[in-house]
C-alpha cells in the first residue's frame, strides 16, 4: 500500500504542484487548504506524513501543528516556509514538527525530508508492535498479596541501577519479574539480554560473557562480543546464578567491580554500562555455607532481593492465570477456547502445581488445543493433569533384588526419561524441555551430571 500523505497549504497551486511531484514518485495524496481542515482529514483517517504550510493566511501552521500532534502523537509532520525566521524553525521543532524545509521547495529536499519522516514512521509503528508484544510477556498476572507485593517492589526498583537477586522456584516468573525491571527502567530502550548459566559449557562460560578475541582458543574462528557488551546501556539478566563454577564467579565479580571486562585472548579493557540483574531457585546462602558461591559475590549480586511465591501459596490467582493462557492460546493457535465448567476450574485451583505458571500454562495449552471449543469438567482436567504427571504408570516398580542405592535407580530413571524425551525430540534440547515441562537449563544441568551428550 503506497503511503499516503496529507499536502496543507492555503494556496492551491502549492497544493497542485506538490500533489503531482508525490503522485508522481507513487505516494497517495490528500489536501487541505486551512490547518482546521488539516485536523478534520487526520481525524477522519490518519495519513502516514503530513507537509504543512507555516503561513496559511491569518493563520499559523504553528497553531495547527500541536492540534495535529494530539490527535495523532506519532504522525511525522513537516513544516514548509518561505519567509520563516530561525526562531520560527525553532518553534517548530519544539512543537514536535519532524523537519522544516524552506521555499521555494526543490523537489529533492521535499522528496527526501519526507522519505525519512515515512522511515521514522516506520520504526515507530514497529516499535509500538514490540512494545504490545512485550507487554503481554512482562505483565505479571496475580492479584494475590504476594503478587502484588512483587509487583510494588518493581515499581520501586526498576527506575534504580540496582542490582536485584529474584529467587523462587522454577517457573514461577523469575524471568517475568526480570524483564518487566528492565522494560520499567530508564534503559528500556536499550537492551534486555539473558543469559542461563547452567545451560552454557563450563569452559564457555566466560567466552559467553566476556566475548573472545579470534583465535583464543580452538574453534574461536572469529572474535566475538560477550554478552556483557552486548547488554551495553542495557540489562544483563543471569538466570541460574547458583550454577556458576568457582571459577567464573571470580572472573563476574572482577568485571561487577571494575565495570570493565576483557575478551578471552585480548588484552583491550573495556568498559561496560550494564544493569544486572541475576535469578535462582537455589538457596544462594546455602550455597554459599557450602563453599560453592562466592559469598563476596552473593553480596554484591544481593543488593535488593525479590522473592516469587510458589503458585501454590496464591491459589487466588490461579483463576487469572487460566483467563490469561486461554486467551493467549486463543489467539496464538487460532481456536476456539474450551469452557470450563465450575467444577473444572475447581481441580485447577485444588492442583498443587510442582512446576508452577510454567506448568499451569503448558496445561492450559493442552486443554485448549485438546477440548477447543467443547465444554471441559472435572474428569477432563483431572485426564490432563494425570497425564502431566511426573511419573508415568510404567516407571520402574520396587525390586528386592536391586542392590543399588536410592539415588543410582532414580538416576537410572532419570537416564530413560531424559534419554526417551530427546529422543523423541529428535535431539532438539529445547523441544525435550518443553516435553518435560521443564525450562532448557535445567535440562542441560541434569544431562551433564548424567553425562548425557547431545
Ligand atoms: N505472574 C505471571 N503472569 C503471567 N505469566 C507468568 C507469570 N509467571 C510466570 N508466567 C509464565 O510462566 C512461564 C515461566 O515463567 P518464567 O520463565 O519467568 O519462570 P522462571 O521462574 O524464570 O523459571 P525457571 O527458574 O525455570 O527459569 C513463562 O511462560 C511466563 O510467561
Amino acid at each position: 500500500m503506497p503511503a499516503s500523505i496529507l499536502i496543507v497549504d492555503d494556496e492551491a497551486n502549492i497544493r497542485r504542484m506538490l500533489g503531482s511531484l508525490l503522485r508522481a514518485e507513487g505516494y497517495r495524496t490528500r489536501e487541505a487548504g486551512s490547518g482546521l481542515g488539516a485536523l478534520a482529514e487526520v481525524q477522519s483517517e490518519e495519513p502516514d506524513a503530513v507537509l504543512m504550510d507555516l503561513y496559511m493566511g491569518s493563520e499559523s501552521g504553528l497553531d495547527a501543528l500541536p492540534r495535529l500532534r494530539e490527535a495523532a502523537p506519532e504522525l511525522p509532520v513537516i513544516m514548509m516556509s518561505g519567509r520563516a525566521s530561525l526562531s520560527d524553525a525553532v518553534k517548530a521543532t519544539r512543537l514536535g514538527a519532524f523537519h522544516f524545509i524552506e521555499k521555494p521547495l526543490s523537489p529533492e529536499a521535499v522528496l527526501l525530508t519526507l522519505g525519512s519522516a515515512l522511515e521514522l514512521r516506520k520504526a515507530r509503528d514497529l516499535n509500538r508492535a514490540l512494545r504490545e508484544e512485550l507487554g503481554d510477556r512482562d505483565e505479571m498476572v496475580g492479584r494475590s498479596p504476594g503478587v502484588e507485593r512483587v509487583r510494588q517492589m518493581i515499581a520501586r526498583v526498576a527506575p534504580t541501577d540496582a542490582r536485584v537477586l529474584i529467587t523462587g522456584e522454577s517457573g514461577t516468573g523469575k524471568e517475568v519479574a526480570a524483564s518487566a525491571i528492565h522494560y520499567r527502567s530508564g534503559r528500556a530502550g536499550g537492551p534486555f539480554i539473558k543469559l542461563n548459566c547452567a545451560a552454557i559449557p563450563k569452559d564457555l562460560v566466560e567466552s559467553e560473557m566476556f566475548g573472545h578475541e579470534r583465535g583464543a582458543f580452538t574453534g574461536a574462528t572469529e572474535r566475538r562480543r560477550g554478552r556483557f557488551e552486548v547488554a551495553s546501556g542495557g540489562t544483563l539478566f543471569l538466570d541460574e546464578i547458583g550454577d556458576l563454577s568457582l571459577a567464573a564467579q571470580a572472573k563476574l565479580l572482577r568485571a561487577l567491580e571494575q565495570g570493565e571486562i576483557e575478551r578471552v585472548g585480548g588484552t583491550e579493557t573495556i568498559t561496560v554500562d550494564v544493569r544486572i540483574l541475576t535469578a535462582t531457585n537455589k538457596d544462594l546462602r546455602a550455597e554459599v555455607a557450602a563453599g560453592r558461591f562466592r559469598e563476596d559475590l552473593y553480596f554484591r549480586l544481593h543488593v535488593i532481593p525479590l522473592h516469587l511465591p510458589p503458585l501454590r501459596e496464591r491459589p487466588g490467582d490461579v483463576a487469572l492465570l487460566v483467563d490469561h493462557f486461554m486467551a493467549h492460546n486463543q489467539r496464538r493457535h487460532a481456536l476456539r477456547p474450551p469452557r470450563l465448567e465450575a467444577a473444572a476450574l475447581e481441580a485447577l485451583i485444588r492442583h498443587p502445581w510442582p512446576g508452577n505458571v510454567r506448568e499451569l500454562a503448558n496445561i492450559l495449552e493442552r486443554i485448549c488445543i485438546l477440548y477447543a471449543g467443547t465444554d471441559v469438567g472435572a474428569a477432563e482436567i483431572r485426564a490432563v493433569l494425570a497425564g502431566a504427571g511426573p511419573m508415568p504408570e510404567d516407571a520402574p516398580a520396587y525390586r528386592d533384588d536391586d542392590e543399588r542405592s536410592l539415588n543410582e535407580r532414580l538416576d537410572d530413571y532419570e537416564r530413560q526419561l531424559l534419554t526417551g524425551a530427546l529422543d523423541s525430540a529428535e535431539g532438539n534440547v529445547a523441544e525435550a524441555a518443553r516435553k518435560l515441562q521443564t525450562d532448557r537449563g535445567n535440562l542441560y544441568r541434569r544431562m551433564r551430571r548424567l553425562d548425557i551428550v547431545r
